[in-house]
């Protein structure tokens, strides 16, 4: 039956069929709009710097002279130097990371028809599969994804947590509540980074803020010149937490118009800004300019583009928790910050993701659309 006119079609073949049975990407895979630049599997590695995150906690008895260390790494990776930066010292064991890989691993080598059990439902954004499709001319990513709700947990779909690895909710739910301490740390840090009041952002994010954990898989591709495993996008969220894959490369982000490869550090977090929190902190940079000098002086701090690409030989698998306000909050710029002297440069929006995600699977830039 033909679908009708406001869904446009899903994919009907499976990456991972067409991975195993070594075909070459279809058509509509295939990248012909190389707005944000080509395809390129090898660009130089990135200047992201690695951030102890541990003389951030407050159990921490590091010197003050340690603390102004990493705050300034944090600074300069989250204004210029491309809006990201590798967290070791986190606190999250090693045995955990590989655990919630190795879940991972072994629910996406199950065979469909188990995986299909936990199946994407059509305009929803939980559970297995590819991207929504939101746009006739939207070009489909060589990706399956697992996305779940952790947080607040009454909001969890456990009829889509998968039951096979028999583990996989334990560990998650152990992962998750773990990154959502490394968060609050983080939170508190670039709160003190921006000289702000140490809750800013916990308060703005709320007792009820949402955690999305999304499970990516990019099996092997014939031709990785021709495809992207993500499209180019900035994240809806206020803050990402990636785990990436132990052995391989694949993410690049843009700097200064160019990409640049992430590179692996097996046991860190790769910590980047979303675009809710730029929005915030496009007000709050202006508002705070005397004590921002050197952010200023760069710019503010930064949602970065970024994209994933595959490669002939390996899957790759991250794990990318997404932390963001309750989407019923409408938010924007602080009013109370905004005068002649000041304009607004974002308009107030609700439901953020919604307006992020259409935007980057038609390939647009989606803080540009929100832009007064
Ligand atoms: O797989 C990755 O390294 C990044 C994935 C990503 O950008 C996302 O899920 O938003
Ligand atoms: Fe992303």
């Amino acid at each position: 039956m033909a679908e009708p006119d406001h869904h446009p079609a899903e994919p009907n073949k499976s990456v991972d069929d067409m991975s195993i049975k070594g075909e070459e990407p279809p058509p509509e895979y295939i990248v012909k709009d190389t707005k944000f630049g080509s395809i390129e599997s090898s660009p130089p590695l990135g200047p992201f710097p690695v951030v102890d995150v541990s003389v951030f906690s407050e159990s921490s008895s590091s010197s003050n002279q340690d603390l102004e260390q990493e705050l300034a790494k944090l600074r300069s990776s989250l204004s210029s130097a491309g809006g990201c930066f590798q967290a070791i010292g986190h606190g999250i064991s090693n045995s955990l990371l590989d655990k919630i890989r190795e879940v991972a691993i072994e629910f996406f080598s199950l065979p469909m028809e188990e995986k299909q059990k936990y199946a994407r439902a059509v305009n929803e954004a939980q559970g297995y599969g590819s991207d929504r499709v939101v746009s006739e001319k939207q070009v489909l990513d060589w990706s399956h994804r697992l996305s779940l709700r952790v947080f607040p947990d009454d909001k969890r779909r456990l009829n889509l947590w998968p039951q096979i690895p028999q583990d996989f909710s334990e560990i998650l739910n152990e992962y998750a509540t773990k990154i959502k301490i490394v968060t609050e740390i983080l939170f508190k840090a670039i709160a003190k980074s921006l000289n702000l009041e140490e809750n800013s952002f916990l308060n703005q994010f709320g007792e009820r803020s949402l955690m999305q954990t999304r499970f990516n898989f990019y099996p092997p591709c014939l031709r990785p010149d021709l495809v992207h495993g993500v499209k180019p996008h900035t994240d809806r969220s206020g803050i990402t937490i990636l785990l990436q894959d132990k052995e391989v490369e694949g993410l690049q982000i843009v700097v200064d118009g160019k990409w640049y490869r992430v590179p692996v550090i097996p046991h860190a977090l790769v910590v980047n800004l979303g675009d809710q929190m730029q929005v915030y902190l496009c007000a709050i940079a202006i508002f705070v300019t005397w004590c921002l000098i050197n952010i200023m002086s760069n710019g503010i701090y930064r949602s970065p583009m970024h994209r994933v690409v595959t490669n002939t030989k390996k899957l790759r698998i991250s794990v990318a928790s997404f932390i963001e306000p309750d989407p019923d909050n409408e938010i924007g710029p602080v009013e109370r910050l905004i005068d002649e002297q000041r304009p607004r440069v974002y308009r107030n929006v609700k439901n953020y993701g919604v307006i992020n995600y259409e935007c980057y699977q038609k390939g647009l830039v989606a803080l540009e659309t929100v832009q007064v």
